[in-house]
C-alpha cells in the first residue's frame, strides 16, 4: 500500500496517474495488495520459529501460488504484484523464522537461502521474466533473491537510512531509495517491454535525477517513461520489500527487551 501510495513515480501507478500502465489503476493496486493479507500471515504462520528446507520452501511456494491466484482474481487477470509476492513472501517467512528478534541482515540471509532451495512445482509455463533473463543474461527476480537481495541490502536501504538522517522528509527519502534501485536494477519488466535500450535510458536518467537531488525533475521523468512505455515494476516490489525489512528493526529491538525481561510491556 505505501509503495503504490508512494507519489511521484516514474512508470508506475501513484497517486497522480497510471504511470506507463493501461490495464492498472490505483484502485486495483489496493484491491490486489488487500487481497494478499491473508497470503502474507499464512506464510508468518507456516514459517514461524523454523529455518530455511526444502520442505518449508514447498509450503511456502504452494501459499505463494495460491496468493497469485487470489491476485488474479481480485484483479481480473492483471499482473499487478507477481514480484511483491515472491519477494515479501520470502522475506516474510524469514522474519518470522526468527520470531521478531533477527536482524534485517539475518532476514535477508535466510530469504536467500530459502530461495535457493530447488522449485519443487516449477510450471514450464515461459514467464516474461525468464525470457529477459535469457535474452539479456540478467539475475532477474529469481536470482535478486538467491543472492539474497543485493540490491535491498547496498542500494535501497542504505540510501532510505540516508536520506532520512540528511534530513529529507520521509516522502522524499522513499523516492530517492525508489530512484536508485531505477538506477542500477536489472529490471525484466523493462527489458521485456523496451530491451537494453530501456532499461539503460531508465537507470541514466533516474540517476541524473538522483545526483542532482532535484525531485521537480519526476514528472517530466514519468512523462518520457510514458514515451518510452517503461514500467520499473521490480524496482516498485523492490521498494515495497525495502519498506517492510525497515519496520522489522523496532519491533526487533522490542523482541530483545522482552526475551530479556521475560514479559510483556
Ligand atoms: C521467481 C518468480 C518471481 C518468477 O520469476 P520470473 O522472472 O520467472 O517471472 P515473471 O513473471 O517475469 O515475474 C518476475 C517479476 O519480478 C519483478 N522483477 C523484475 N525484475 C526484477 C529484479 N531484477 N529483481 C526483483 N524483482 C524483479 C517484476 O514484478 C513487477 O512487474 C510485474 C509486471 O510484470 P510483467 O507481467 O512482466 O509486465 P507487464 O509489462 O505489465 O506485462 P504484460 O503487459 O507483458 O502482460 C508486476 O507484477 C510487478 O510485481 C517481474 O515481473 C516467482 O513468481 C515464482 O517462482 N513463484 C512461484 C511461487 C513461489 O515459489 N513463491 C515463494 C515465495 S512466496
Ligand atoms: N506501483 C506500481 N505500478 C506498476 N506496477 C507495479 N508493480 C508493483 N508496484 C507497481
Amino acid at each position: 500500500m505505501e509503495e503504490v501510495e508512494l507519489t511521484p513515480k516514474p512508470g508506475l501507478v501513484d497517486l497522480d496517474n497510471d504511470g506507463s500502465h493501461q490495464d492498472l489503476s490505483i484502485h486495483l493496486m489496493r484491491k490486489s495488495a488487500l487481497s494478499l493479507q491473508e497470503t502474507f500471515a499464512r506464510i508468518a504462520y507456516i514459517s514461524h520459529g523454523r529455518s530455511p528446507s526444502l520442505s518449508l520452501r514447498r509450503e511456502i511456494a504452494t501459499i505463494g501460488r495460491e496468493g497469485e491466484t487470489c491476485m488474479f482474481k481480485a484483479t481480473g487477470g492483471v499482473n499487478t504484484h507477481k514480484g511483491a509476492i515472491w519477494a515479501m513472501g520470502l522475506l516474510v517467512s524469514a522474519a518470522a523464522m526468527g520470531t521478531g528478534s533477527h536482524t534485517i541482515k539475518e532476514v535477508l540471509a535466510l530469504a536467500g537461502e530459502t530461495a535457493r532451495y530447488p522449485d519443487c512445482h516449477s510450471s514450464i509455463t515461459v514467464t516474461n521474466g525468464m525470457m529477459a533473463q535469457k535474452k539479456y543474461g540478467v539475475l532477474g527476480a529469481r536470482g535478486e533473491a538467491q543472492r539474497e537481495f543485493p540490491h535491498i541490502r547496498n542500494v535501497s536501504l542504505p540510501m532510505l537510512h540516508r536520506s532520512r538522517a540528511n534530513g529529507l522528509p520521509e516522502n522524499e527519502a522513499r523516492l530517492h531509495s525508489l530512484l536508485a534501485l531505477i538506477s542500477v536494477l536489472d529490471d525484466t519488466c523493462i527489458l521485456h517491454r523496451g530491451g537494453r535500450g530501456a532499461l539503460l535510458f531508465a537507470k541514466k536518467r533516474s540517476a541524473e535525477i538522483l545526483s542532482t537531488g532535484r525531485l521537480e525533475g519526476l514528472d517530466s521523468l514519468n512523462e518520457e517513461f510514458m514515451l518510452h512505455d517503461i514500467s520499473p515494476g521490480g524496482s516498485a516490489d523492490l521498494l515495497a520489500a525495502t519498506l517492510f525489512l525497515d519496520k522489522l528493526e523496532p519491533n526487533r529491538i522490542e523482541a530483545e527487551v522482552q526475551n530479556a525481561f521475560g514479559c510483556t510491556y
